[in-house]
């Protein structure tokens, strides 16, 4: 079975690799585009970002499973919360989504976010160090390492595939 990621990000690669265990696999890393903006605003746009991957990813890997992960922000009144998205679509099935952790950004984070930088440069700067986007993310630097960015997409990545077991056993039994 073919698994297309449509992602270059290793904690995006490793977290989806974390979540599916049977043996034969074979993974492809595609660079697709999310179709949203690079910073996504809200849930929705991340919401879109993580399907429109998910579903290109499956059509350009032309494999059994495609896999679409997205970040971005909400705004709510306690703050700017960061949010991440993903998608599963398979052959015959709607696209199945799932949220990941979530929690309030510093203002001090936040406030450069509003004014149109993208969360992974704000990130590096403020953390002093390169791509945290890539390795431990905004949530492991904020939480000083308990869950990081692979941590979080793993446990994203199990509810979608717990979902689509789910589904594939109920249409079986049908
Ligand atoms: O290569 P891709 O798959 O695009 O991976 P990405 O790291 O850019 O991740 P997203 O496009 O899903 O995220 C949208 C934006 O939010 C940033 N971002 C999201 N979550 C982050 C995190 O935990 N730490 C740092 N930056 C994050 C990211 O760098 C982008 O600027
Ligand atoms: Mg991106």
């Amino acid at each position: 079975m073919k698994i297309i990621i449509g992602s270059k990000n290793p904690a995006k690669i490793t977290a989806v690799k974390n979540a599916f265990s049977e043996k034969e696999l074979e993974f492809i890393s595609l660079d697709i585009p999310s179709g949203v903006n690079a910073q996504p605003f809200s849930d929705e746009e991340t919401i879109n970002g993580a399907v429109n991957r998910a579903v290109e990813a499956l059509k350009k890997g032309k494999g059994e499973i495609g896999i679409g992960l997205e970040g971005g922000v909400q705004e709510t009144k306690r703050g700017m919360l960061i949010c991440n998205w993903g998608a599963l679509a398979a052959n015959d099935i709607e696209p199945i989504i799932a949220g990941g952790a979530r929690f309030i950004l510093p203002e001090e984070v936040a406030i450069r976010v509003r004014s149109g930088e993208e969360l992974g440069p704000v990130m590096d700067d403020y953390a002093k160090i390169q791509n945290v986007r890539k390795h431990e993310g905004a949530i492991g630097i904020f939480t000083n390492g308990l869950i990081n960015r692979v941590d979080m997409f793993t446990h994203l990545m199990n509810i979608l595939v717990g979902q689509y077991q789910y589904k594939k056993k109920s249409l079986e039994n049908q």
